[in-house]
């Protein structure tokens, strides 16, 4: 069975502290579960409707307080998923993580866990895994962070969106978590910016994995998980005083936070269409490794929370509605809950065993008196989910593709009956490229700018103040776009981005992105060439010193400049991907205060 259940949004906001600056005591109130936040101009108040609003004084109890009937439903064999979200420095990580004298969600999670695991005459195991997306790439920090290898995401047959090769750690007992998430948590990246002097530089994804033991022989089981979620911060590097590298790393956060947006936007307006009946909308999981491995989070199967993190400083008004503005327009994401059926349990092939974390540092404790098996080797993570409940009745993206054949963008009888087959991964990317590089040609049609051929380099350089420059002979079209090779591609990238780089180099920012965009979509699986983008995007926006951008066009071609190789795998990307800052009152509430 299951039900539809929106995502709970709280908001929490932090004591004062002396990176906040000035701080008017009157711009953020709190009334109930209501919260109204001040423009930086204190010209205009913005009100929100929360599930829960903590004040500065709230306690990591009273927050926990929250997440505890969450985790009950984790062990009764829900999927939940906890997240913070929030400017940098605003208190994601205290009140996920805390420190030892002030603890916060995940060991406050854990300690509840082995309280009702002592409690209970059939106990269930526990184990975990601990990831971090640093730079759009996906990092097991369970792994040997000496040599840390980038780990890929597969989709499993049962449509979860699953991280390859991943570490689960069984533990036995709190200690034995302490233990190995200190070490872990400890080689997760984080620097000193001027806002917060211990900035997580990435999103950290803490699972935890709870498997009840079956009565046939360890044959039936049922499984729970929690997904707690650390986000990095957006960041306003303006105010970070970020260098280069910090500025990449941020330029990452902002780009996948800004996707977690467009999820949450399509996800909106599938179900606005829903509701009248009419068509359907695509969903950009895939833009990014984040919203890939939280896609069962939104619109998918799991229970969710969002704890939105608000620093007072004035300086961060802006922060602070666009955050507000986030949670409201994911409290009306609905995710379709299966509901644990005891009766009938699951049946699946026993979990299989988990594998040690690689991490020489990792000296597990076993002194108090383990109740599992220690594990022997390492599983694929795939198969722990073969009895994960999936509301969407089997493969997420697949349902996607279906979607968007469907609504007319794959049509031939073909397409749709070998969607219907059960496909390989590789298949299924392939199909989805397919759709994607379609869905582009129109989309690039539809939004065609009116374009100007340069023929040299002077005229590039020269081109004020907005030139759209496109290198493609004009009867190139993109239906032909869409029959070129991989290497003629690769090649038209080149050209482009060679143009491009000139616009950049001579301070043409705009001009350069357009160019840049272009390339994107003959090499849309080459990130670099989308952090560019980013970069130069919220260098026009002045997020980024525009010096900063334009010196690291200086010298020879980068790397983010070279288009991958033909016959590499090639992701979908949306480009148009900087979050829109909108300061929308409320109509409801406009004129309260
Ligand atoms: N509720 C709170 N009570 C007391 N101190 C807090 C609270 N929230 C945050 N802090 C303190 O504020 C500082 C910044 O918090 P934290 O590192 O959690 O921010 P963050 O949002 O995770 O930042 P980033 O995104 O940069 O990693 C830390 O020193 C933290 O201890």
């Amino acid at each position: 069975m299951s039900i539809s259940k929106s995502i709970a949004c709280h908001v929490r906001l932090r004591p004062t502290c002396p990176n906040d600056g000035f701080v008017n005591p009157d711009a953020i109130k709190i009334s109930g579960n209501s919260i109204s936040a001040m423009n930086k101009e204190n010209d205009k108040r913005y009100h929100f409707d929360l599930d829960k609003c903590h004040d500065a004084p709230s306690t990591q109890e009273e927050v926990f307080e929250c997440v505890k009937p969450m985790i009950e439903q984790a062990i009764a064999g829900q999927n939940t998923t906890i997240f913070t979200y929030g400017v940098t420095g605003s208190g994601k990580t205290h009140t996920m993580q805390g420190n030892q004298s002030d603890p916060g969600i995940i060991p406050r999670t854990i300690e509840s866990i082995f309280r009702k695991q002592s409690e209970t005459p059939n106990p269930f195991s526990v184990s975990f895994s601990h990831v971090e997306i640093l730079k759009d790439e996906v990092y097991d920090l369970l792994g040997d962070r000496s040599e840390p290898k980038k780990r890929d995401i597969r989709t499993s047959a049962e449509g979860q969106n699953v991280v390859a090769d991943l570490i689960i750690q069984p533990i036995n007992s709190v200690t034995e978590f302490d233990i190995i998430y200190d070490a872990a948590a400890k080689t997760r990246k984080t620097a000193s910016t001027k806002l917060n002097s211990s900035s997580s530089r990435s999103h950290a994804i803490l699972t935890i994995y709870l498997q009840h033991p079956g009565s046939d022989a360890g044959h039936t089981t049922q499984h729970g998980k929690i997904c707690l979620t650390d986000l990095a911060g957006s960041e306003n590097n303006n105010l970070t005083g970020n260098d280069k590298e910090r500025m990449r790393e941020s330029s990452a956060i902002n780009t996948s936070l800004t996707t977690l947006g467009k999820v949450i936007d399509a996800l909106n307006e599938k179900a606005k269409r829903g509701h009248k009946g009419s068509g359907t909308a695509f969903i950009p999981y895939r833009d990014s490794k984040l919203t890939r491995l939280l896609q069962d989070a939104l619109g998918g199967s799991s229970q969710g929370l969002l704890i939105c993190c608000l620093a007072p400083g004035e300086k961060f008004a802006r922060d602070t509605i666009n955050t507000l503005q986030f949670a409201k327009k994911l409290k009306s994401v609905e995710n379709r809950l299966t509901v644990p059926d005891h009766k009938t349990r699951r049946v699946s092939a026993p979990l299989p065993r988990a594998t040690k974390a690689a991490n020489p540092a990792f000296k597990v404790h076993t002194g108090s008196g383990p109740r599992h098996s220690a594990p022997t080797c390492r599983v694929a993570l795939s198969s722990i989910f073969t009895n994960t409940p999936s509301m969407r009745g089997g493969n997420t993206i697949l349902q996607d593709v279906k979607e968007n054949t469907t609504a007319g963008k794959c049509t031939t009888d073909k397409d749709r009956s070998d969607l219907n087959k059960g496909m390989t991964d590789q298949q299924l990317d392939r199909r989805i490229q397919k759709i994607v590089s379609e869905q582009m040609a129109i989309q690039a049609e539809k939004t065609k700018p009116e374009l100007v051929s340069v023929g040299t380099e002077t005229e590039c350089i020269d081109a004020k103040p907005v030139v759209v420059v496109d290198p493609i002979p004009q009867n190139v079209g993109h239906d032909t776009m869409s029959k070129m090779s991989e290497a003629e591609k690769d090649e038209r990238a080149r050209v482009i981005v060679s143009h491009a780089r000139k616009l950049h180099h001579s301070g043409n920012l705009h001009g350069a992105l357009e160019l840049y965009k272009k390339a994107f979509e003959y090499a849309p699986a080459n990130r670099k060439l989308s952090m560019r983008i980013t970069e130069i995007k919220l260098s026009i926006e002045g997020m980024i010193p525009t010096s900063n951008v334009t010196s690291s066009s200086n010298s020879k071609p980068k790397m983010e400049d070279q288009v991958p190789k033909s016959g590499m795998k090639r992701s979908h990307g949306h480009l148009d991907s900087l979050a829109e800052i909108s300061y929308e009152e409320s109509p409801a509430k406009k004129g309260r205060s």
